[in-house]
């Protein structure tokens, strides 16, 4: 398994026993953005174990379309300790009917419900700061993100002890989980230390989470949230309801998922308007003609199209750097045969800034989604939110949401970016966030 394939090629400048470690580590994005000219197929080596690269929209597809040649023992093996059995290590017909449970938690008339919290949180945000303030404004995004993703998913005010710990277990749910997912799982497993304490909070937090679903299930009303949704459902063909540890397992998984993934997104879509005054200018005269001064409600959303240009910009700049698979047999791709368990990833970020698929593809040029300029060949190699069977669930929440957080803080804000602070991406997530967007808050004329 650790041999190279023959006939694939290797990504340059690999080092004995540490591969591309180093290079992934120290600057993922470069790495992933210099791979496209070697091959359609690319071997890269994390230490001895060769991960099996594919490079172009094609393939993704391929490897998205067809979920049946792939497992998830690899991701399962790396949560195991907080999540058992979420939709998203789930395979095959499991796969399916779990994604059927899920599904009535992200109808549109839930979102309706879930915009309408969203958009009273997102205005008490934006008449939270102070004119000449110095604030960092991605702090203060995954503040407003972690909150209302928290609201969303259980509101009842009868649980409100259980909530407010699960509230304060999120930031470290969401730091441990993306670090232990970068550690090999000899470390994960070993007796230490820090892998028992994983295991104690792990186990306090689903604790806390089953005592919340207890008095839902008791308390039975519909409270217009995540959790009423997964309780009261029964799936139709089948006649299944979600057990409690089922329904823990998909609420940890949306706030590992949900909450650095959106607030990433909120912090780069704040990032790009204040730093291109052309964007900015088209922007706050939308929102002066729609929303005025504010608050924001849900129902501007849909009159605000060129916020939505700049949003899918945003996505597209900003897509998930890495999404990996196990080839659950030997598998086929192009006119290459992986051997059963190999790992085979693929970079959206690498589509979406590659000159071949758009144009000037490190420009921010929210136009090139209009209707006139958005080809079918762009549409088609849009992996934001993944695409078949896998594709986020969250997708429109996830755009609903960062469009009224971002509203309600342009219609009354226009910051000033710290000229000295250069922004950079960061790795801690599979959407990179800002490093930081440092900024002096001043209030729109
Ligand atoms: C803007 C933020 C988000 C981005 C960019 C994003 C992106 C993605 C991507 C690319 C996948 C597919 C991964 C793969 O191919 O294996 C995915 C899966 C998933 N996402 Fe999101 N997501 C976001 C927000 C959310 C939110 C807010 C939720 C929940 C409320 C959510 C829930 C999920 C779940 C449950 C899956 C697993 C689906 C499955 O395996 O069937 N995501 N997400």
């Amino acid at each position: 398994m650790t041999d190279q394939l023959s006939g694939v090629p290797v990504a340059p400048d690999r080092l004995p026993l540490i591969g591309h470690s180093v290079a992934i580590i120290r600057n993922p994005l470069e790495f992933m953005a210099s791979l496209s000219d070697v091959g359609d197929v690319v071997q890269i080596f994390l230490g001895p174990r060769p991960v099996y690269l594919v490079t172009t929209p094609e393939l993704i597809r391929q490897v998205s379309l067809n979920e049946n040649n792939f497992r998830r023992d690899e991701l399962a093996e790396s949560i195991k300790d907080i999540c058992v059995n979420s939709v998203n290590i789930l395979t095959g017909k499991e796969h399916e009917l779990r994604r059927r449970m899920i599904a009535p938690a992200f109808k549109q008339a839930r979102l309706a419900d879930y915009a309408v919290v969203t958009a009273e949180i997102a205005n008490r945000w934006a008449a939270s700061f102070e004119d000449g303030q110095d604030v960092n404004l991605m702090s203060s995004a995954h503040r407003v993100v972690l909150e209302t993703v928290s609201s969303t998913l259980f509101t009842g005010d009868f649980t409100a002890h259980a909530q407010d710990q699960i509230r304060e277990d999120i930031p470290w749910l969401l730091t441990e989980v993306v670090r232990r997912g970068s550690l090999p799982a000899s470390v994960r497993n070993a007796r230490l230390l820090a892998n028992w304490r994983f295991k104690v909070r792990s186990k306090r937090l689903r604790e806390a989470i089953g005592e919340v679903v207890t008095q839902y299930r008791r308390n039975d009303t519909d409270q217009s949230d995540v959790l009423s949704a997964l309780i009261r459902h029964t799936d139709q063909l089948t006649g299944t309801t979600l057990s409690d540890e089922e329904i823990i397992d998909e609420l940890i998984l949306v706030m590992a998922g949900g909450v650095g993934s959106q607030a990433s997104l909120l912090g780069w879509i704040l990032h790009e308007v204040i730093s291109k005054p052309d964007v900015a200018e088209k922007l706050y005269r939308e929102l002066d003609d729609v929303v005025g001064a504010g608050p924001v409600r849900p129902e501007h959303i849909p009159a605000l199209p060129y916020l939505r240009l700049v949003l899918r910009e945003t996505l597209r700049m900003w897509a998930p750097w890495v999404s990996t698979r196990t080839t659950n047999g030997e598998v086929t791709l192009g006119d290459r045969t992986l051997p059963d368990g190999a790992i085979v990833a693929y970079s959206p970020y690498m589509i979406h800034r590659d000159d071949e698929y758009y144009e000037n593809a490190n420009d921010f040029d929210p136009e090139r989604w209009t209707p006139e300029r958005a080809a079918t060949a762009e549409q088609r190699t849009s992996f934001t939110f993944g695409i078949g069977p896998r594709r986020c669930p969250g997708n429109h929440y996830s755009m609903l949401a960062i469009s009224i957080q971002a509203a309600a803080f342009l219609a009354r804000w226009q910051p000033v970016a710290d000229s000295k602070y250069v922004v950079k991406p960061s790795n801690k997530d599979f959407v990179l966030s800002p490093s930081a967007v440092p900024v002096r808050m001043r209030l729109r004329a």
